[in-house]
């Protein structure tokens, strides 16, 4: 239906065109007086191809059965849920753990869920996470007024501002005092059963900020920045196309989302010959204690030092800073003051040995979901590196994770960090960091920078590891901190 003639241009709409039965309809719509906007993303996300998802959308018999499910008990399909197709026995966990989060029984009223989530999601600036939760928040009764800010909302909800804004950016300095300036209050006190869900709800959305930054997610058409009244300025596809979903699948990208030619092609193959020398030193020389620990620092400072360019692409942002106070409050100002990040060790204090079953206790159910989250995300793997099968990738996989909880200080005593030096590469550490720590800031640019010759579905699956790594770790310092109130 792309018929652009000069006849049906019309000269105060500039390149807007139309076939007969766009024209007829559009004289019928301005009878009735009704204006129809156009989309102004291209599908779910800005970096990955729509044709790529749409495919794979097709093409999966247990999608289908996700979707039905997810529209029924969203009314609609975000555009979270279109990118993380990619990986559907994950998505069946993430969709479960954030209903039952969000719509089932629970400590929290349905319209403080939604506020908290707003106020997450907001320490990103992630507009497109506050959108949502604001619609959410106002559909389930929520008092507008709150909306202006967080000094509108009620004191109890104030109170969790500041657990909000370190678990966010800096969650290692997390005491059991903070814990206990929430609980003891004479007025506004929360239960620990409250503060678990809250807790839960805060580092959910901290790092759905990420996947949404990371993977480029677009606001969805009926959002605000999701579509525009304005006529496209060049234009080459007819209104029917915009209604019925086919515009612009025009862009030019190859299904490795980048075309940059410097960097060797054989960029995998290298990465695989490093992963086999890796495997063969490890099975010969192990490292001592003192080595490894050794070599933890030096990865944690060095994490330190990694930071990305100021952005020159990064996703628009709607000002959301009402919903949060003290803006400048961020990851960034401690790593350029360079301060020290304590370790944490995970033999002390596990997920599976205590912040497991203390979530259980406190929200049952719930740490049983998040724990099958963590697992699927964890192991997740279709032996596939680009182009090659049948790979082992278990070692990179767990590079990937280990380096982002270096990041945060969390240390595997077993674990040997030197193997994350060789395996990650500097775009690629850049994109991590950025991702985790400062996801507003991700570009398109260091998107398509690493792993270049992987696919799409694999950028997407690095950034399940992502985000359920930066959720763990949030979670182990909050859940500590909880436990040494406890005791
Ligand atoms: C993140 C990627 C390295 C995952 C890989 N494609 C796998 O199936 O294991």
């Amino acid at each position: 239906m792309k018929l652009a003639s000069a006849a049906t241009r019309s000269p105060g709409y500039g390149a807007v065109v139309g076939c007969s039965c766009c024209c007829r309809s559009r004289r019928r719509r301005e009878e009735l007086g009704v204006r129809i906007p156009r989309p102004l993303g291209q599908g779910p996300s800005r970096f990955i191809p729509e044709m790529e998802i749409l495919q794979v959308n097709a093409e999966d018999t247990q999608m289908h059965t996700l979707f039905t499910e997810s529209f029924t008990t969203l009314g609609h399909l975000d555009n979270v849920t279109l990118v993380m197709v990619f990986h559907p026995q994950y998505l069946e966990s993430f969709l479960k753990t954030q209903h039952y989060l969000l719509q089932m029984d629970g400590p929290l009223p349905l319209h403080f869920r939604h506020y908290i989530g707003i106020m997450a999601a907001a320490r990103h600036r992630c507009s497109y996470l506050v959108n949502i939760h604001v619609n959410y928040f106002l559909q389930v009764g929520g008092d507008p007024k709150w909306l202006n800010g967080l000094e509108n909302a009620p004191q109890k909800l104030q109170n969790l501002g500041e657990l909000n804004k370190i678990l966010a950016h800096r969650p290692w300095l997390i005491t059991k005092e903070h814990i206990e300036q929430l609980l003891k209050t004479e007025e506004n006190s929360w239960s620990l059963a409250e503060l678990i869900h809250a807790v839960v709800l805060l580092t959910h959305y901290h790092s759905l900020a990420s996947f949404t930054f990371g993977c480029g997610i677009n606001p969805e058409i009926h959002r605000e920045g999701g579509h525009t009244f304005r006529a496209p300025s060049v234009s080459d596809y007819c209104i029917c196309d915009i209604t019925n979903g086919n515009h612009g699948v025009t862009q030019v990208q190859s299904s490795t989302g980048n075309n940059a030619t410097t960097e060797p092609l054989c960029e995998v193959e290298a990465l695989m010959e490093k992963m086999k020398q890796l495997q063969e030193c490890r099975d010969e020389i192990k490292a001592s204690q003192e080595e490894k620990a050794t070599r933890f620092e030096k990865e944690k400072r060095e994490s330190m030092l990694v930071c990305c360019s100021e952005d020159e692409d990064s996703a628009s942002t709607r000002d959301v800073s009402r919903h949060f106070e003290d803006t400048s409050y961020g990851y960034k100002d401690f790593s350029r003051h360079g301060m020290h990040v304590p370790t944490f060790h995970v033999q002390d204090y596990s997920w599976e040995d205590h912040g497991y079953s203390l979530v259980n206790r406190l929200y049952p159910d719930v740490g049983q979901l998040i724990d099958e989250k963590f697992q699927i995300a964890y192991n997740l793997t279709y032996n596939t590196m680009a182009m090659h099968k049948d790979v082992d990738t278990s070692m990179l996989r767990r590079a990937i994770w280990n380096y982002i909880h270096c990041m945060f200080g969390i240390r595997y005593d077993d674990y040997d960090y030197g193997e994350i030096n060789q395996l990650l590469d500097r775009s690629f550490k850049i994109y991590i960091k950025t991702v985790v720590c400062t996801p507003e800031k991700t570009t398109h640019r260091m998107y398509d920078s690493f792993w270049r010759q992987f696919k799409h579905s694999e950028k997407v699956h690095v950034n399940l590891l992502l985000i359920e790594a930066r959720m763990q770790a949030e979670l182990l310092y909050a859940l500590r901190a909880i436990t040494h109130y406890m005791t």
